[in-house]
């Protein structure tokens, strides 16, 4: 199956525009497990549990979705082919708990579907599967997904062969996108890019930066030309911030919006903590209240970002407020229909 490119281009947008105009994005995934009692001190971090805790990687997608998120993003974020080949799995092994990563998060959409058809019907809403890709950097578990830093040996090549495989099995596994996310570098933005057209990757993707002083993205590029290199690669709809401090993400919205053509703008910052990657903690800071990040949000979206949730710390409660605030804003209510296809969502959207 090929899509022809301003199909591609124009469905995130006809898919916000038959909803309300904005969707709502899940909470923060391996610190919700981590939450539930899972211990992820490990390289793997959240992808240990697709190994030994799947139930509860459902558990905590259905949580996200009864607390009203339309896009669920997988446990997949450090979860590569090498690391797993590290714990002693062999290539179709990692391959397989790649696409388990995916089957989860779909088991769980079906459920959630089964036990709240009505109120689904009532919305017209698809939920979408958002395949993880976390940087190489989160790969590495030491903390230089925050850096951005991967010294001078680590190549654009390099970062192409070290994700090829992995996103070729994440792209044909039943995902409606790929959520590139918490991407650190300018770098690392071209190596998606790049792997997207030259593999031909049957599904969108979305790229979402990181940045700690809303100028840079952490690796000290500016967001507008990380934004650029999104925006100039067709098979990228939305482009965005997860995982920053929700103070800063006002201006970054409005600098990736003067970069940005017509692709949704996507934001889901973190709890406003500070991860220490040397004691593996979280470090509080002064602003880290529910009540602190959901009185951004409407301006956030009056800001022109579309699709709002949360990334580290936050939990489904933060969502089910992201997704009343929003709803509240909005007089119409959204349209009604059924979703019955089992393909993945986006496909109904692009043919
Ligand atoms: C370090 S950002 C992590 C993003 C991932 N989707 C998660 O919530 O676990
Ligand atoms: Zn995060």
């Amino acid at each position: 199956m090929g899509f022809a490119s301003n199909k591609l281009a124009s469905a995130m947008s006809d898919f916000l525009r038959n909803n309300g105009g904005y969707a709502v994005i899940d909470g923060g995934f391996a610190t919700e497990l981590e939450r539930h009692g899972a211990d992820l001190n490990d390289p793997l971090w959240s992808a240990k549990c697709l190994i030994d805790s799947p139930h509860l990687v459902r558990r905590v997608h259905l949580d996200y979705l009864e607390a009203g998120a339309d896009i669920i993003i997988t446990a997949s974020y450090q979860a590569t082919i090498q690391g797993f080949m590290a714990k002693g799995f062999n290539k179709e092994e990692s391959e397989a708990l790649l696409q388990k990563s995916v089957q989860i998060a779909r088991e769980a959409r079906a459920d959630y579907y089964e036990n709240n058809g009505n109120e689904r019907n009532l919305r017209n809403f698809p939920v979408l599967v958002a395949a993880s890709v976390g940087s190489y950097g989160a790969y590495l578990a030491d903390g230089s997904e925050y850096s951005g830093n991967y010294g001078g040996n680590v190549t654009l090549e390099y970062l192409k062969e070290f994700h090829r495989r992995r996103l070729q099995v994440l792209a044909g596994s039943g995902a409606d996108l790929i959520a590139f996310e918490t991407i650190p570098n300018k770098l690392e933005a071209q190596a998606y890019a790049e792997l997207l057209e030259e593999d031909d990757i049957k599904i969108p993707a979305w790229f979402s930066f990181t940045s700690k002083d809303g100028v840079n993205v952490v690796g000290g590029d500016s967001i507008l030309e990380c934004a650029s290199v999104a925006d100039s690669c067709d098979k990228v709809l939305a482009v965005g911030i997860n995982c920053t401090p929700p103070r800063i993400i006002h201006g970054l919205i409005l600098s990736i919006q003067k970069v940005t053509t017509n692709k949704p703008i996507l934001i889901y910052p973190n709890s406003g903590e500070t991860y220490d990657g040397q004691t593996k903690t979280w470090i509080k800071s002064t602003v880290v209240s529910d009540l602190d990040f959901i009185s951004y949000v409407n301006k956030w979206h009056a800001a022109g970002a579309s699709l709002i949730g949360g990334c580290c710390r936050t939990t489904p409660n933060t969502i089910r407020a992201i997704s009343n605030n929003l709803s509240k804003g909005h007089d119409a209510p959204r349209p009604s229909g059924s979703v019955t296809s089992s393909h993945p969502v986006i496909y109904q959207l692009v043919n």
